[in-house]
């Protein structure tokens, strides 16, 4: 088959991205031929058809974005190539080329992307013993950077920020794709040359030297991104933030078995953060998020957060007052960086205009009370507001070149070549009047054909009244046709105007973006500003609503809580009870047993939830709470198959474990539900008991482990630290009441059959069940031989009873 020069150049711009999908417009549509024809025709429900018998399915050109959102949340790459020039003007075969490569980390418009998320795409580095990460989220130009020790860690990391595409060393691929459902590819060797790496990152941020970013070891990472950003978006100029360093010292790096047990962000509707997000704005509500999945370990950050947080609580007024501005305000962030990469769209600068606008009311709001005196240095960009208040229509067409989205009166030639557009009746019509006045020739008319153009007709009877400079064109049997200058130049403007017009509109609509984009640091800056005022009023309105109180940090280890809710719980639980809890580095450990569906789970959580909270700055659901600041917090929950990772139940459960084991230190909270559970119940007790040992006197961490051995209360008797604690729970006549109290002491029984019962195993079962409790409840010697365990260890040491501080049992 001989293929057409426009097959030929297909294939040849193909083979140059063999590893995307290449859509290749062609007229009014992006087509996929061969391969990616047969792809996307699956992928998006389109019918293949064929162009000179190849393969091909097509999208309108109109729809595109509609159809990139799905390829690429199927994780697909994809290279769009546009039409260079004019098909209708173009000598021979239209110019086309690649003008940018879509993949699900390099977005910035904004119908692909989730509001209230960021979308990161990330860079894994292995570098000797240790793991480097570079982050960015294009769309907002939020960029972070990390170093960890182990893969784990990374792996935790990533889901932390939600990456949704990884590049990895290709050594890393495989590995990263069984864990992730995102696009992984490997990074290639240009993206790590080390020739030109820190010009590469000095010219993003356009300094000379880039010493102070601090990225160190971490710029090989950040700078692979930057060269993939730079070919993958095809543009000089990346709009980035500096990247903030992820330090452990600063802030709690949350595993993502945490993450998911304590319900930060998931499920939707019955998540942390929907209980405390209450942001006006999608940078608010953005910035929330990421304050959640990390939360501060610096007094005085913390401090400085919850300063504000109670100055809105206080001021209810100003707080109302300032949600309304907020309401108005739009994605600042996203804005600016579709205004660095060329992308802005009138509804960009109208957004942008509006968000300028109710600027200067939330300044004066804010400097209404002390605490946000740091408002005053907020520049409001009143020029640049008042430039596209005079600039653009109030609700401009999406469409640039119709003259639909500059404002009258903004530029005369605008005006003129619109009015001809639009009004070349009217004019004619005006023209006309004017020249019957003029002339004194009542039935002067004025009229067009395709040979002449306009004309001005004049019957013979009145030619004797002809002004001079009328210009004869043509004869009629019973009048005379005639131009004028200024007909000739309406006409010349006529048969331009429309392309002038799109030319015009173009033009101003792009110096309009120059204009913002020459104050996008500033942009920048309101939207930083906005985001943290946003995410703090929402944690003050959480505040209020729910009754949360403020707390208060300790520096001797002392944790107390009085009358503390889960503040997921409360809200869908009614008659929710109320819980204290007190800890120190004496007493710093907690066996919680209690029958099933008392409310362990819920308690513990409610401990994780309450401690992360505080740093992130929440005021939080107790009536008092006094809490030391942790460096990590791990939860712990249940028994979980990982059938991806092909791990056993057990063997999952174990993994965790050793990471809490591994990274865990004294000034860590660590949470435990049901460990031990996986396996037979004898080797099950043995583990939890070691486990608990150690966690306690070795690394002295803050523990509470609810459980359903009570045979692990033994333990108090054994160490001073360890105390037990179990949930109330009354029985009436043959009914379980749960009183979800929790209490000092030890559950006396399980209840699992009357649970059982509850959820409808028929009667017989249930009766069947009790029978063989009854026997083996009798045979059990298990408790006898742990109390063996604990007397032999006491004997060995000498001891009624061991404090972890004096002696080392390991
Ligand atoms: N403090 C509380 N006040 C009111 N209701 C509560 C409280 N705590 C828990 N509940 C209710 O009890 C139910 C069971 O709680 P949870 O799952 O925490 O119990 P559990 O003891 O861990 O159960 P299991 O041992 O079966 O896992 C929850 O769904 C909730 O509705």
């Amino acid at each position: 088959m001989k293929l057409t020069p426009m097959m030929q150049q297909y294939l040849q711009i193909k083979s140059q991205y063999k590893d995307a999908i290449l859509l290749f417009r062609l007229g009014d549509f992006y087509e996929a031929f061969f391969e990616d024809a047969y792809t996307v025709s699956k992928a998006l429900d389109l019918v293949l058809t064929q162009r000179q018998g190849a393969p091909m399915a097509g999208v309108p050109y109109h729809a595109l974005n509609s159809y990139l959102k799905r390829l690429v949340q199927l994780g697909y790459k994809v290279a769009i190539c546009e039409q260079m020039e004019d098909p209708a003007t173009a000598k021979g075969l239209v110019k086309r080329q690649v003008t940018r490569i879509v993949t699900p980390g390099t977005l910035v418009e904004d119908e692909l992307l989730e509001s209230d998320s960021n979308n990161y795409l990330a860079v894994v580095l292995k570098d000797q013993e240790k793991y480097h990460v570079a982050a960015v989220d294009v769309s907002t130009g939020d960029s972070l950077v990390a170093c960890f020790n182990d893969l784990e860690s990374v792996f935790d990391f990533l889901n932390s920020i939600k990456a949704t595409q990884i590049l990895c060393d290709p050594s890393l691929k495989s590995t990263f794709q069984s864990v992730f459902n995102v696009l992984v590819e490997p990074l290639q060797d240009w993206h790590l040359n080390p020739h030109g790496m820190e010009q590469d990152v000095a010219k993003v941020f356009n300094v000379v030297t880039i010493d102070h970013l601090e990225l160190k070891e971490n710029l090989k990472a950040f700078a692979a991104l930057v060269r993939y950003l730079r070919y993958t978006m095809m543009v000089e100029n990346l709009m980035l933030k500096p990247p903030k360093i992820i330090r452990d010292e600063r802030f709690v790096i949350l595993d993502s078995t945490t993450v998911e047990h304590l319900n930060l962000i998931e499920p939707k509707g019955k998540s942390l953060f929907d209980v405390l997000n209450y942001t006006k704005t999608s940078m608010g509500s953005r910035l929330l998020k990421s304050w959640i999945l990390q939360p501060l370990r610096d007094q005085k950050e913390i401090t400085s957060r919850l300063d504000k947080v109670q100055a809105f609580v206080e001021d209810q007024i100003l707080l109302s007052e300032l949600r309304e501005y907020l309401h108005t305000v739009k994605d600042l962030h996203r804005i600016a960086s579709r205004l660095r990469y060329g992308k802005a769209t009138p509804k960009d600068l109208v957004a942008l205009r509006t968000t300028l606008e109710v600027c200067p009311q939330i300044q004066q709001l804010l400097l209404t009370n002390d605490a946000f005196l740091e408002a005053e240095n907020l520049d409001c960009l009143t020029d640049l507001c008042e430039e596209l208040a005079k600039a653009l229509e109030d609700e401009p067409s999406n469409v640039i070149g119709e003259g639909k989205v500059i404002r009258q009166g903004y530029d005369k030639e605008f005006d003129e070549l619109k009015d001809l557009v639009y009004n070349s009746e009217k004019f004619l019509a005006e023209y006309e009047q004017r020249e019957r006045v003029l002339t004194n020739i009542p039935n002067l008319r004025v009229g067009y054909n395709s040979v002449f153009g306009y004309y001005i007709e004049v019957t013979k009877s009145h030619l004797s009244k002809v002004p001079p400079h009328y210009i004869r064109r043509q004869t009629l049997v019973n009048a005379e046709r005639f131009v004028t200058e200024e007909l000739k130049q309406f006409e010349e403007k006529m048969l331009h105007a429309k392309e002038l017009l799109e030319k015009k509109e173009k033009e101003l609509f792009d110096s309009l973006c120059q204009k913002a984009l020459e104050k996008v640091d500033k942009i920048i800056a309101i939207a930083d500003f906005i985001a943290n005022i946003d995410a703090l009023q929402s944690l003050a309105y959480a505040a209020n609503l729910n009754k949360y109180t403020r707390p208060k940090f300790s520096n001797d280890g002392k944790l107390v809580l009085v009358k503390s809710r889960h503040p997921i719980a409360e809200k869908f639980t009614e008659n929710f009870v109320p819980n204290d809890l007190t800890l120190s580095n004496q007493e710093s450990f907690v066996i919680l047993t209690g029958p099933n569906m008392s409310g362990k789970s819920t308690f513990v959580r409610q401990v994780g939830l309450i401690a992360l909270m505080a740093q992130i700055g929440s005021f939080v659901p107790a009536e008092e709470a006094v809490l030391p600041i942790f460096d990590r917090i791990f939860v712990k929950m249940g028994v979980r198959d990982d059938i991806i990772g092909g791990k056993s139940t057990f063997l999952t459960e174990m993994n965790e474990i050793a990471k809490i084991i591994y990274q865990a230190t004294k000034d860590s909270l660590v949470l435990l539900d049901e460990v031990g559970r996986g396996t037979s119940t004898f080797d099950g007790i043995s583990i939890a008991w070691a486990i608990s040992e150690y966690l306690h006197t070795k690394i002295k961490c803050k523990c509470i482990f609810a459980t359903h051995f009570t045979e692990l209360t033994e333990l108090a008797n054994l160490y001073d630290g360890i105390v037990n604690k179990t949930i109330q729970v009354m029985e009436q006549g043959s009914q379980v009441i749960f009183l979800h109290k929790v209490v000092d002491g030890v559950a006396d029984k399980s209840y699992g059959i009357d649970v059982a019962a509850i959820a409808g195993i028929p009667a017989e079962i249930v009766q069947r069940a009790r029978e063989v409790l009854d026997v083996i409840a009798s045979k059990s010697e298990l408790e006898d031989r742990l109390k063996v365990v604990s007397t032999e260890r006491l004997r060995k040491i000498g001891r009624k009873k061991v404090n972890p501080n004096q002696t080392t049992l390991w």
